[in-house]
């Protein structure tokens, strides 16, 4: 049987990626999207996509699922929509597959505790990226032995977090391994604000935003004579899409809120 997918934000730039990939998916099937606009129209109603796509356009989850049923929403919005899109979701027995960055710490926790109470499968996904997990797990069993790091994002300069949440899991699972540690000479003084960068936990996370750009991150680290970079491309955005797919199928098996797709590679 098809799983049945809807997806919020369809129109954006990963939205309409997530959507050919459910549309060409054989064992998913695309019942719905979330907007904020065009209720009533579906996606062939849209210039952008062909007129074989007739999933229908809602613009209230309760609506949605009580016409159409979904099994999963994957949501690809903004971080100011995607914490209530990922509560109503779980509270209508949907199981969430969240790209949308931009979480606080206080949010991931109600969320996973409401999972938890429902028994529902969700992930939140920083990066659906293979390439960009590999990327994490290198750099954390790099600061075991290299415990000073810096972190460069570069992203397109349309995003609106910074850091991106990709940045901010790197910075988490390095802090898993090292001890706190304050880089950088003790009486350092930033002549122009914000020269070294975010702070975390005493390590500098720096975000660069340019036209060209699609999604990038190094994370150095400096030793006694050495440097080692590691580094992730993902130079356009079927990249992730692989990873999307991935998620919606595991999020059937699950009962339980995962943050990060290491945890289940
Ligand atoms: N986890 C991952 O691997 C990746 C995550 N992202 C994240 O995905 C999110 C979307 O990124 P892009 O597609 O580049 O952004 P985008 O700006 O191109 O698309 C966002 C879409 O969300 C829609 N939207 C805004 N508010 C909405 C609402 N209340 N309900 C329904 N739709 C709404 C907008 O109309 C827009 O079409 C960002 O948070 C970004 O950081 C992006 C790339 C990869
Ligand atoms: O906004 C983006 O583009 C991306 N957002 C995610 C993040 O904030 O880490 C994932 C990827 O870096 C692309």
């Amino acid at each position: 049987m098809s799983i049945r997918v809807a997806i919020a934000g369809p129109r954006g730039k990963m939205g309409a990626e997530a959507v050919h990939t459910i549309m060409k998916h054989d064992k998913m099937e695309l019942v719905a999207v979330l907007d904020y606009k065009e209720v009533g129209k579906t996606l062939a109603d849209l210039e952008m996509f062909p007129a074989s796509y007739t999933a229908p356009i809602f613009t209230d989850m309760h609506d949605l699922v009580e016409a159409t049923a979904p099994d999963v929403l994957v949501d690809l919005t903004n971080p100011h929509a995607v914490y209530k899109h990922t509560k109503e979701a779980l509270n209508l027995n949907v199981r969430p597959v969240i790209g949308t960055t931009g979480f606080t710490d206080a949010q991931l926790e109600e969320l996973s505790a409401i999972a938890k109470e429902k028994d529902l499968g969700c992930i939140i996904a920083p990066n659906f990226a293979i390439g960009a997990i590999l990327m994490m797990k290198f750099a954390k069993e790099a600061a075991k032995y290299l415990p000073d790091v810096e972190i460069i994002e570069l992203h397109h300069d349309q995003k609106l977090d910074a850091p991106s949440g990709t940045a901010v899991k790197t910075a988490q699972l390095i802090q898993e391994v090292r001890a706190t540690k304050m880089q950088g000479h003790p009486e350092e003084k930033e002549t122009i604000e914000g020269a070294r960068g975010a702070e975390f936990d005493g390590m500098r996370i720096h975000s660069v935003r340019l036209p060209g750009l699609v999604a990038h991150q190094q994370v150095l680290f400096g030793g006694d004579g050495q440097l080692l970079t590691i580094r992730h491309d993902s130079l356009n955005r079927n990249s992730f899409m692989s990873g999307v797919a991935f998620c919606v199928e595991e999020v059937m098996k699950m009962d339980q809120l995962v943050y990060g797709l290491e945890n289940i590679i």
